[in-house]
Order: C-alpha cells, then sequence, then structure tokens
C-alpha cells in the first residue's frame, strides 16, 4: 500500500492499493471517527459499489446507512445538501455521527460541505471512486455547490480524515469520465511536474485502455503534488491558486453551459486557453500551447469551445471566479511547464479573441 501525508491544520492519510475497499471497515475502527456512519453515495455508484461496502461495514459490527442523491453535476446544489440532511435527522443521525463519501467529485463535495455543517460539523473520510475524485477532488479539503451564478460558490475547507483510494473501482468507470479524470492530471503535469507532463505522453494509449500499474502511477504522482501544495496552502491564502490552472475560464464554460458539459473536459479547453494566453501576453518562455494540444487531443480530451456558447456570457461568469480579489481577475499562466505564474487581468480584448478562436473549429470530442 502507498501512502501520502497532507499535512494541514489537523493532518491525515492518503492510502492507496488496489483492492483496499474491503479493507476500510477494519481501518475505521482504529480511527473511531463515530458511533455510526452515514454513507453517502450518488444513485450510479450507489448500486455499483455502495451495497457491498454496506455490507461490509455491518459486517465489521459497524452501524451503518445508505444515503442515496441523483447522480450527475445537477445534484450539485443546495437542495441536495438540504434534502441529505433532513434524511440523516430523521434516522436520528446526532452529533456522533461520521460521514462517507463514496463516489465521483460531485460526491465528495457534497458529503465533505454536508459533513462541515451537520450540527455544526462532523467527521468525514473520502473513498473516491472516479479518476477525477481519485487523483485531485478527494484531496484538499475544498467542498461545496454550484449556483446558477457560478461554480462552488458555496463551500468550505474542511479536510476529511482519512482518503481512501483503491483504484481496482475504476474498471466500471465510464469511458469519458475516465477522459474527464485525465484533465485534472495534465493540470498537475503543466503546473508542477514536466516528469508526469511526458509520462502521459508517453502513456496515453495505455491509460485510455485502463492500465492498472500506469492509474496507479498518475494517482499517486497527482496527490504527491496536490499533498504538497495544500499542505503549503490549505486555505488559498496564494500558493494553492495554481490547483485552478485552465479552471478560470473552465469553470466559465461549465457556467455558461449549464454545467452540462464534464468539468474535466471544460478544464481541458481553459489549458488550452491559459497556455494561448501565455504565449500571447509574453509569459510563456517556451512554446506551450501546441505541445498541451497534441497531449489533449491523444487523451481524447476537448480542446475547443463549443460554437453554440456565447462569448460575452462565458466572459461575464469569468467575473464569478474567486480568484477576483478586490475586484481583479487573476489567472494562472505558465512561464513554461512546470512554472506556473499569476496575472492580474488581462486585456478583455484579448480574452475575447482567445474565446472566439476557440470557438471557430469544431470541437474535437
Ligand atoms: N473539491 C475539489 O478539490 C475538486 C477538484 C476537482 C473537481 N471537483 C468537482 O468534482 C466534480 C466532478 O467530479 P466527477 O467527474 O467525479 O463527477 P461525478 O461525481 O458526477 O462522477 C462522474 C460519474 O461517474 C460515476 N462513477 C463514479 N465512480 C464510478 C465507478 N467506479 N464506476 C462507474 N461509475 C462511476 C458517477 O456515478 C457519475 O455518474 C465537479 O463538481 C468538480 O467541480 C472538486
Ligand atoms: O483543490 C483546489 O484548490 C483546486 O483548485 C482543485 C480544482 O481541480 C477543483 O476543480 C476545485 O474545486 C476548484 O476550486 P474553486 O475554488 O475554483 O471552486
Ligand atoms: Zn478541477
Amino acid at each position: 500500500m502507498k501512502i501520502l501525508e497532507v499535512k494541514t491544520g489537523r493532518p491525515y492519510e492518503i492510502l492507496i492499493e488496489g483492492g483496499l475497499l474491503t479493507e476500510v471497515p477494519e481501518d475505521l475502527k482504529r480511527l473511531n471517527l463515530g458511533y455510526r456512519y452515514a454513507l453517502i453515495s450518488d444513485s450510479q455508484v450507489a448500486d455499483l459499489l455502495a451495497e457491498d461496502l454496506l455490507r461490509l461495514l455491518r459486517e465489521a459490527g459497524l452501524s451503518a446507512e445508505l444515503f442515496v442523491f441523483p447522480a450527475g453535476e445537477a445534484s450539485k446544489n443546495m437542495d441536495t445538501i438540504v434534502n441529505l440532511a433532513r434524511q440523516m435527522l430523521q434516522k436520528g443521525f446526532d452529533r456522533k455521527c461520521a460521514i462517507i463519501a463514496l463516489g465521483g467529485g460531485v460526491t465528495g463535495d457534497l458529503a465533505g460541505f454536508l459533513a462541515s455543517i451537520y450540527l455544526r460539523g462532523v467527521p468525514y473520510v473520502q473513498i473516491p471512486t472516479s479518476l477525477l475524485a481519485q487523483v485531485d477532488s478527494s484531496v484538499g479539503g475544498k467542498t461545496g455547490v454550484d449556483l446558477p451564478e457560478g461554480k462552488n460558490l458555496l463551500g468550505t475547507f474542511y479536510q476529511p480524515w482519512r482518503v481512501y483510494i483503491d483504484y481496482g473501482v475504476l474498471s466500471t468507470l465510464p469511458f469519458e469520465h475516465l477522459k474527464n479524470g485525465l484533465a485534472e492530471v495534465v493540470k498537475y503535469g503543466c503546473i508542477s511536474s514536466p516528469n508526469l507532463f511526458e509520462y502521459l505522453e508517453e502513456r496515453s494509449q495505455k491509460l485510455l485502455n485502463y492500465d492498472a500499474e500506469s492509474l496507479e502511477h498518475i494517482i499517486y504522482e497527482s496527490c504527491r503534488l496536490k499533498a504538497e501544495v495544500v499542505s503549503r496552502d490549505e486555505k488559498e491564502g496564494g500558493l494553492r491558486r495554481i490547483l485552478n490552472f485552465g479552471h478560470t475560464l473552465g469553470h466559465a464554460i461549465e457556467a455558461a453551459a449549464n454545467y452540462e458539459i464534464l468539468h474535466g473536459f471544460c478544464v481541458s479547453i481553459g489549458m488550452v486557453a491559459a497556455a494561448i494566453l501565455s504565449e500571447r501576453l509574453g509569459v510563456a518562455e517556451e512554446e506551450i500551447s501546441l505541445r498541451l494540444i497534441k497531449l489533449l487531443e491523444d487523451l481524447g480530451l476537448p480542446t475547443r469551445i463549443p460554437q453554440d456558447l456565447d462569448t460575452d456570457e462565458i466572459l461575464s461568469f469569468l467575473r464569478a471566479d474567486k480568484k477576483v480579489w478586490k475586484g481583479k481577475l487573476t489567472f494562472i499562466l505558465l512561464k513554461r511547464l512546470g512554472e506556473p505564474v499569476f496575472y492580474e487581468e488581462p486585456p478583455q480584448q484579448i480574452l475575447k479573441e482567445i474565446v472566439e478562436a476557440l470557438k471557430t473549429q469544431k470541437a474535437t470530442s
């Protein structure tokens, strides 16, 4: 088993191993987070994995109940939080309970948010089951929900007590969601590891074939890189903003598309825009965008903005970004691969030209 530590105010471990799910109940007993567990999953993961985990928990003598919400980004809102909270209250879950998030990033963000506010806070653990959740969202304690006004606009920083990553569960993950997770791994390559970027270039076909060894490597490396950043800047006082590379425009596209395009796909397009912007503004000291586009295309990820999205609407969503500080929008750009820089208020005209240019060809995926 591989173990990483996240050195936040209350440190915690990320455990990574194929088949780890079966070991969760015994480890939870050692952690002793609560006398009763609320297992939260979406409708798809509930059918595939949650019933089995529930049985394992009960066989280990733990008291646990399953709470399910409809799968998909459309559920990442306050209505789902209130519904889950009310169901838990009706079942008598009190302050000494704990929450288990079993699922993708939507489940993790929702269950983590609920854990941070339920009866003013109860412990929770993350069991990520999508690639995106295993390489990114289960680590770092960002929780929250979307609003029509923008992505993740209500939320908390609330670190999990443990992250259990069983990459064996990825065998049932739909192909589109495999690619979706790979986008966040490309992000880690861009912001902090040219080696990881090269690895993705070399292994793209193996990764798209769900090769377990390659998946384990990129999961471990992404979590290691994220844990390092979060350990230095838990609440995004500065440095942590690099984890938002590609997200400034990515989130705006996601919101403009009414959350109907996958998060990783939007980040993929956003990374292309950020690379082109880095070059247009003279920030980039090496040519990045063509190499990035090639890698994203090899991984089956989109690099173009869908033509039906309105340019002005996309640009207006940029203003709802959490990287607007004191009225100034900050982009994460690249000097070269592995060297991100912050850039305040790029000219609106250049942003508009890049958005328009990225709409002129058909999306590749
Ligand atoms: N908190 C963070 O730091 C952070 C980081 C990145 C992304 N996010 C958020 O994560 C969300 C996206 O996460 P996601 O892509 O995992 O979405 P998701 O949770 O909707 O999962 C994607 C789909 O895969 C299914 N699924 C999950 N695991 C499966 C498995 N093993 N087998 C079969 N199907 C499975 C789910 O049911 C769902 O339909 C977005 O809301 C994004 O904003 C948060
Ligand atoms: O953990 C972080 O910090 C990230 O920025 C990771 C991102 O991949 C993730 O999408 C995050 O939810 C975005 O955060 P937000 O603060 O821009 O909503
Ligand atoms: Zn993301």
